[in-house]
């Protein structure tokens, strides 16, 4: 079994890895741990193993590192296992797997699998970037890219709660144009969602399903500080989706108009060097490994 590691992930949870490989190791597991070395090494490491057949390659890191290992195996038989080692793990929470050491190493031993169908985000000029639970633009973008590195380290999920209240005041909330199927529509901050959850257990996109193609577009159409505010707030309740000023619609067809250029961006939690201009399905499911 082969485990891409990226030790730059998260808050660094190495024992946490150890822990699980060390108990699957005990049931004669034989496992080969890859470390990445740089941004885009996962992709890299599992395509070259899906192309050489390998029945399943684990992502042990956060949900970047989850969606650079999908993109990888994109196209193969292969499947995905995952070891969530991040600050939010949400794309584990989305599929209730186990977060505990001996709830993983049974999830991967029984290899039971479960669709997830990626999205893509198309970039000008760019290599496109394939992401597992959502692509936000604009406030959200504005908040990824502000996390400090050593405070996320340090405090975990209130980095982001911190980098929100300081951004609700400091964010310029400039309009997102965005166009789904073909309906104009235009917002200060829009999530593109595979997934129903959002930031951990939180609930955003209660139609959404991660299995199938297509997503849920939140659009958050309030500009401004107290909006941003109170779906901060609403989200923790579970209240976001039917916040005042939040929309959700369905699509499989995403574009942004190009005045959008600029517009911070956010992938799994990890922010984008360029804002895309479109949004499609990847053109197959992968097997994600659920126990
Ligand atoms: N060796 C490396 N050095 C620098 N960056 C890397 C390396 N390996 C992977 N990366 C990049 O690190 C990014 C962040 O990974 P990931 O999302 O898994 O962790 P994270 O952002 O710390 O997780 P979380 O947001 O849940 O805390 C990945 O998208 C990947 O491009």
């Amino acid at each position: 079994m082969l485990v891409i590691f990226n030790p730059v992930a998260g808050r660094r949870r190495a024992a946490s890895l150890w822990h699980v490989l060390d108990l699957l190791v005990e049931n004669g597991v034989k496992i080969e741990v890859a470390e990445t070395q740089y941004a885009g090494h996962a992709t890299e490491l599992a395509r070259e193993a899906a192309r050489d057949g390998a029945f399943m390659v684990v992502a042990a890191g956060g949900d970047g590192t989850i969606a650079e290992v999908a993109n990888g195996l994109l196209g193969s038989e292969t499947a995905l296992g995952i070891i969530p080692l991040g600050t939010a793990n949400v794309l584990a929470k989305e599929y209730r797997l186990s977060t505990s050491a001996r709830g993983i190493a049974n999830t991967l031993a029984y290899k039971r699998c479960r669709r997830l169908w990626p999205g893509v985000a198309q970039l000008q000029g760019q290599t496109p970037h394939v992401f597992v639970q959502m692509l936000g633009l604009g406030f959200d973008g504005a908040v990824v890219k502000g996390v400090r590195p050593l405070l996320k380290r340090a405090i975990g999920k209130g980095a982001y709660v911190w980098q929100s209240l300081w951004e609700s005041v400091a964010y310029g909330f400039p309009l997102v144009r965005v166009t789904v199927d073909g309906m104009a529509h235009q917002a200060a901050s829009v999530v593109v969602s595979k997934g129903r959850l959002y930031g951990g257990p939180y609930l955003l996109a209660p139609e959404a399903h991660p299995e199938a193609p297509g997503f849920q577009v939140v659009l958050f159409e309030k500009p401004g500080t107290w909006p941003a505010l109170l779906t901060g707030a609403a989200l923790p309740l579970g209240l976001l989706p039917r916040c005042p000023g939040v929309r959700v619609v369905s699509g499989s067809h995403v574009e942004f108009a190009v005045p959008n250029e600029g517009i911070l961006t956010q992938a799994d939690g990890d922010a984008l060097s360029a804002t895309p201009c479109g949004v499609i399905s990847a053109e197959a499911p992968i097997s994600l490994i659920v126990g």
